[in-house]
């Protein structure tokens, strides 16, 4: 009716200034503000109408799953990304939501128009033009809006995380670079393994599942305290007791991405550095066999050095470390570099990082590399014990605890400890008897039985063994403990000789 009226009434001239000041008295007396995010903004994408599409996306989805419905209607569009395993919801075209933050009600209402007219680009434009109109209360304006779009940013991200897959980056290609410059190749990670299908002791499973959401969810704290926001991981234990496995349940638990280092595809510090500099935030970074993959002489005379090259380098160590220096040490990182690597200034050139190494024999590394700030915690993962085993029946058989009979368990907990078996190898037994569950419990029994029989047969022949070392030392001790009393003589000698001259000085 406006429109008609506005169109007899006003010359086609004054029509678009009469248009202006009708928007303005309108804007005067109206109590809204309204905000448009388009879509192209120019010729480029507009990052907030992305994040704006996937913030909604999750009040969507979860505003058909309760009754209380906000949006106007109940018709969403459908999304699954390239790479992504999951659907995301949408608002259909012209239809609004209503958003509480902080107690303020606002109102977004997607707008999909036809393009009028193909405007020159260098790339073709899409035929609709799309975009979002916030509607917010004049007076909630100053104080919500600036902090809404942080906020609307930051679970887009967060979405964007979830709905992607998890990525796993390796250094294979050894230093060379990819056609975007980047040292790492990816590939979907897809790893089952979580901490419910992890076989260990349910509290010590607790303490680190409570480790890492206090990490994830730390900014604030790290902040405070002056430290960079990540935390490493050091998980030591014999072949087949689920390093890895633990791993994949850590990145499976935060959502985050795994970039595995293999050291030995390293050739100097600068290049260490380079890599961890190419690492995103929100990452696990892994070092696996620590023990195997750095060279044992370039650690001992690192460890030799006793960490001074850090602290004449810095933490940051710069130059590298002892022979960081890329000309004197080509082809070779030393533990000077990888402690930088992991504690120096360039370790937080990211944040809300996790490193995790890995070793079957923890007494073989440098205490540097264990001390804590480096490697905060440091998790053995034993031999099965019997929680462990009750996890892996329940995960393999499907059995609870109230499924197998007292009797069996017993006997099964009376000989888990002596049998020092893996979790693996009992996987092993079970994944082949997994037809017959009955079968699987009988041959788990037997195979703990016959490795603990095995045990205690080398137990015994060692005991054996040293007794008769200690018979055949007894029959030439006469000798020996001669030689020993003139030396024990001797020294007591010399002690007091010390002594007196110590006294006399
Ligand atoms: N604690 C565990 N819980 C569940 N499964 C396990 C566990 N430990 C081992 N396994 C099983 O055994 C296999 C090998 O485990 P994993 O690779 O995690 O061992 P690891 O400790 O990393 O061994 P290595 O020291 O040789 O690298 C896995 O595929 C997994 O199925
Ligand atoms: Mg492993």
């Amino acid at each position: 009716f406006c429109q008609t009226l506005l169109h007899t009434v006003i010359p086609p001239e004054l029509r678009f200034a009469f248009l202006k000041l009708f928007q303005r008295l309108f804007n005067c007396f109206s109590s809204y503000c309204y905000y448009e995010i388009t879509e192209i903004d120019g010729v480029n994408t507009n990052e907030l109408y992305n994040a704006v599409q996937l913030y909604l996306s999750s009040s969507a989805s979860s505003t058909t799953t309760t009754t209380t419905n906000s949006a106007t209607s109940n018709r969403l569009s459908l999304t699954r990304g390239l790479n992504s395993s999951a659907i995301t919801f949408g608002l259909s075209n012209n239809d609004r939501l209503c958003d509480v933050f902080n107690g303020v009600s606002v109102v977004w209402e997607h707008i999909v128009t036809p393009r009028q007219s193909q405007t020159f680009s260098w790339r073709p434009l899409p035929e609709e033009k799309r975009g979002f109109t916030l509607r917010i209360n004049k007076r909630d304006k100053p104080h919500i809006l600036e902090a809404y779009l942080d906020f609307i940013t930051e679970k887009a991200n967060e979405i964007r995380r979830k709905n992607q897959d998890r990525l796993l980056y390796t250094n294979s290609r050894g230093g060379s670079l990819d056609s975007r410059g980047h040292p790492w190749e990816s590939v979907p990670f897809k790893h089952p393994s979580t901490f419910d299908t992890l076989a260990m002791d349910p509290t010590k499973k607790a303490e680190i599942m409570s480790d890492l959401r206090d990490f994830a969810d730390g900014q604030a704290f790290y902040k405070r305290t002056g430290r960079a926001w990540k935390r490493g991981y050091l998980l030591y234990g014999p072949p087949g007791t689920g390093k890895s496995s633990m791993i994949a349940a850590m990145a499976n638990f935060l959502g985050y991405d795994i970039y595995d280092l293999e050291l030995t595809e390293v050739n100097t510090n600068s290049e260490l550095r380079k890599l961890l500099m190419k690492t995103s935030s929100k990452s696990i970074i892994v070092i696996e066999d620590i023990d195997c993959s750095i060279n044992l002489t370039n650690r001992k005379k690192s460890s030799f050095d006793g960490g001074k090259s850090e602290m004449r380098n810095g933490p940051g160590g710069l130059q590298g470390g002892p022979g960081g220096d890329p000309e004197n040490n080509s082809n070779s990182i030393t533990l000077s570099g990888l402690l930088n690597f992991t504690d120096g200034l360039w370790s937080c050139c990211g944040s809300e990082r996790i490193f995790v190494f890995t070793t079957n024999h923890i007494e073989k590394l440098d205490p540097a590399l264990l001390r804590s700030g480096r490697m905060d915690m440091h998790v053995f993962m034993s031999y099965c014990s019997f929680p462990s085993l009750k996890i892996l029946l329940k995960n393999y058989l499907g059995w609870d605890d109230g499924d197998i009979g007292t009797e069996v368990l017993e006997k099964l907990s009376a000989v888990i400890d002596e049998a020092e078996m893996t979790p693996a190898d009992i996987s092993e037994v079970l994944i082949k008897n997994r037809r017959d569950n009955d079968k699987a419990l009988r041959e788990v029994l037997e195979s703990l039985r016959s490795r603990a029989r095995g045990r205690r047969r080398r137990l015994e022949a060692e005991v054996e063994e040293m007794a008769e070392e200690e018979e055949k030392r007894a029959l030439d001790s006469p000798k020996e403990v001669g030689c020993a009393a003139t030396g024990g003589a001797a020294e007591v000698e010399l002690n007091y000789k010390k002594g007196g001259k110590e006294e006399d000085n």
